[in-house]
Parts: C-alpha cells; structure tokens; sequence
C-alpha cells in the first residue's frame, strides 16, 4: 500500500513468569493513523513499543519507516534510538527529577535546534505558570502533560523535511481523572492534526479507544488476534463472545450532532460519543448494551 509509514515484523520471546512466550507480529501503520494497541496485561504491548524505539533488540525483525529501515536483523541494520524519530511515552512518564519542567523540554532539544518549540509547548500545555518547577512538584496530571510535550519538542523542532513524526505512548492518560484525561485526549487529537503525528497509543479504556483511534490492534499473548477500525474490530468481539458491552447510563449531555454520555460499563466509568439520535432515550439510570457496527454504534435498551 502507497501509503504505507510503518512497516512492521517482529519476532521475539516474551520472558514470562511461566516461561518464555514468543511474540510475533507483523502489521502495517498508514501515515497519519492513530492506531490503538490493547490487550490483556503481559501480552506484550509495552514490549512491542520498546521494540520500535529501538530499546529492546528484537531476535528476528524488520522496521521500515517511509524509505527508512531502521531495523533489519538479517542486514545486521540497527539505528539506535536516538536515531529514530519517535517521541515516547512511557507509563512512569521518567521524567528528570533534578531538571526543571522547561529543562525537561529543553534536554530534548539536538544541538542547533530552534528552542522556540519548547514555548510553543509550554503554552499548548498550560504549563507556562509551572516552568521553573522540579517534577516532585507537580500533580500526577501536570507530570503527565510534561511528558507528553516532552515526546513532540525533538520532532516539532525538526524542519518539517526531517520526515515522519512518530509518537509512541504508552497508557500515557491512565493514571488521570476524568476532566484530565478527556482534556488531554482532546490535545493529543489537536496535535495530531496540527503536526501531522503517527501516534500508537497502548489503552485499556474503551471510550478512550474509540474516541482517539482509527485503527485496533489486539494483541493477546504475543500475538495479533485482531486488528480493524474500532467498530468492526468490537462488532466482531461482540458477535464472539455474545453482546458483552453492557452499560448503566450515568449523564448525558446533548451537543449538536452527538451526544455525550458517561456510562458505567464493565466495572469502569466510559464515556462515549454517541449519534444524537440516541439521545432521547438516555436518561441516567437506564441499562443498555452497546454494540457496533462499522455503518455506526447501535444501542439497544434493556431496561
Ligand atoms: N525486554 C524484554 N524481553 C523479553 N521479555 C520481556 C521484556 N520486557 C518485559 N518482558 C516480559 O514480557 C511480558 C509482557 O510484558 P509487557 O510489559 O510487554 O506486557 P503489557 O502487555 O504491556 O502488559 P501491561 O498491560 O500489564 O502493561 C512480561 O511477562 C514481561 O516480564
């Protein structure tokens, strides 16, 4: 495909706790893409992510990003990580505990690169007011917004020439409440569109899944079981396993082509993005299940 950026296969060998699992994938990323990777706990995410930075050398695999192979086992082709240009993500967000917030970005800066990114940032970020903090002195939140523009200064700095800006994030809005985390999704899709990003995002949470992502993929004890929009890879699990998605509607708020609905699924509070249509029969307290089909989400009530 014309419009292939990454081009991805891997084999490697999972170290478990009950012994060595291999992990085998191969999948293809479309430039532009927001691909979201989920799955169960140790089926190998945060592995595959390291893998692609180049922080884990792989037994066997090829990565080719545009024209580039960063990775060829065969070839003996290796770029190190400071060589590809991903931005990462990490869940302990390893931020520098010593540096300041703007130290923090500016360390990510290469040598003649134009610090004006780093403001740039800082504002998009609201973190202006905090730039002259260490780490131990922000919230969980504020740590996590450093991270995440940390992860761009480096690409954004770049002239725009320097090719495919690759971000790698891993369960990056997790550790957030609500208000954050949706704000931050909200800034993640801004970027995307403004700087033209790749992302792949390692998430647990549905709503987050379906609001971020155009493309799934699942991965269950090293391998790929799925992979698709968000919608016919969820058509497909429900038809699998039967309609699992039950929801509790807990608020609803109208906009004006779509609602918004906080629900309680799964043991977990989501919140959707649903067609307005849907709406009328949204009031709180009311059961549902939720399924998808790749025309659009369809919701039938059980109570
Ligand atoms: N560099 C490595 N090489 C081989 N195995 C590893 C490596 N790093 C971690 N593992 C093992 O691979 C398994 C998968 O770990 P990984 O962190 O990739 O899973 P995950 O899907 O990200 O899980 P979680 O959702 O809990 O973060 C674990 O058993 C882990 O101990």
């Amino acid at each position: 495909m014309s419009d292939t950026l990454l081009d991805i296969t891997l084999r490697h060998s999972l170290s478990t706790a009950t012994g060595q699992v291999p992990l085998k994938v191969d999948f293809r990323v479309r430039a532009g893409q927001i691909v979201a990777l989920t799955g169960p706990s140790g089926a190998g995410k945060t592995t595959l992510l390291r893998l692609l930075a180049g922080l884990v050398r792989p037994q066997v695999g090829i990565i080719k990003v545009g024209n580039e192979t960063w990775l060829d086992t065969e070839k003996k082709i290796q770029v190190p990580p400071q060589q590809r240009r991903v931005g990462f993500v990490f869940q302990d967000y390893a931020l520098f505990p010593h540096l300041t917030v703007r130290q923090n970005l500016t360390f990510a800066l290469e040598k003649g690169q134009n610090p004006a990114v780093v403001d740039e940032l800082l504002s998009q970020t609201e973190l202006g007011q905090l730039a002259h903090r260490k780490p131990a002195q922000l919230s969980g939140g504020q740590q996590q917004r450093v991270a995440l523009a940390r992860a761009l200064v480096r690409q954004l700095a770049e002239p725009s020439v320097a090719g495919p800006r690759v971000l790698l994030l891993d369960e990056p809005l997790s550790a957030l409440d609500r208000d954050m985390r949706l704000r931050l999704q909200e800034l993640l899709l801004q970027w995307h569109r403004r700087y033209q990003l790749t992302i792949i995002l390692v998430t647990h949470d549905l709503a987050e899944l379906f609001r971020l992502a155009d493309h799934v993929l699942v991965l269950e004890e090293g391998k790929l079981v799925r992979e698709g929009s968000p919608a016919a890879v969820y058509a497909q699990a429900a038809e699998a396993e039967g309609p699992g998605l039950y929801g509790e509607v807990l608020a609803c708020r109208v906009e004006a082509d779509h609602a918004l609905v906080q629900a309680l699924m799964q043991g977990a509070i989501h919140n959707l993005r649903l067609p307005r249509h849907l709406a009328e029969s949204m009031t709180p307290g009311r059961a549902f299940w939720l399924r998808y089909s790749v025309e659009a989400p369809i919701v039938e009530w059980i109570k």
